[in-house]
């Protein structure tokens, strides 16, 4: 096991997991986190993050079930495996220094959004008022685009393709990933959860145009 961390790093772990343990049973009181998926995480400082162990079921988190990692996703003073998406967190953390909440999650609008639009590699949101709900975005009459990126179990592939959009210059404050779910951050828990819902509705409205109007 790494060197266990100092008691001050420990009692922000403890903190971080009873905010995101509540967040998770929310989450999955929504149906937003069936069968283990999902996972969450937040930043502790500059090098380190707390993040939800593999597989467990995130409906039912306890302290025991969030982690120390580095900002290279290696464990810290744990023998636990963490997210086997730790790299895409770890890398929204890198790229974006005012972030410190990640949230995944794979619910059905977000599952069936992803395969719907990925043909066009991305949803654009336009002319919606929730838009207001992200960060930043001040008008219904904006453009938001959501990004579907292809499905991997090669996490490097996907972070190189969130770096390219990133790279490009194109705003980016969600993804989609095709036929699994969706990721997004924020500055604090309220603006993640309040970015994810936003997302949440409007990919469900936009499913809904789809087909009712073809
Ligand atoms: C249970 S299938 C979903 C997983 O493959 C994965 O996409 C996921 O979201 C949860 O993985 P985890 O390793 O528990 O963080
Ligand atoms: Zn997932």
């Amino acid at each position: 096991m790494s060197k266990t961390p100092p008691p001050v790093v420990a009692t922000l772990l403890a903190e971080r997991a009873d905010t995101l343990a509540d967040a998770a049973r929310e989450l999955a009181a929504f149906g937003w986190t069936p069968a283990t998926s999902s996972n969450f995480s937040m930043r502790i400082d500059d090098d380190l993050a707390a993040i939800t162990i593999s597989g467990r079921d995130k409906g039912r988190l306890g302290r025991d079930d969030i982690m120390l990692i580095d900002m290279h996703g290696k464990a810290v003073g744990s023998d636990h495996r963490p997210s086997a998406e730790t790299g895409l967190h770890t890398q929204v953390y890198r790229r974006f220094p005012e972030a410190n909440v990640v949230l995944h999650t794979h619910s059905r609008t977000q599952s069936v959004a992803s395969r719907l639009f990925a043909s066009e590699g991305r949803v654009r949101l336009e002319g919606w008022e929730l838009q207001k709900a992200i960060a930043g975005y001040t008008t219904h009459e904006s453009v938001l685009d959501i990004p579907v990126f292809p499905n991997t179990q090669q996490m490097p592939e996907l972070e190189a393709r969130v770096d390219a959009w990133i790279d490009s210059g194109k705003p980016l404050y969600a993804y989609l990933i095709d036929g699994h779910g969706i990721y997004t951050w924020g500055r604090d828990m309220a603006e993640t959860r309040r970015h994810l819902e936003a997302l949440e509705f409007l990919l469900g409205c936009e499913l809904d145009l789809r087909r009712l109007a073809p």
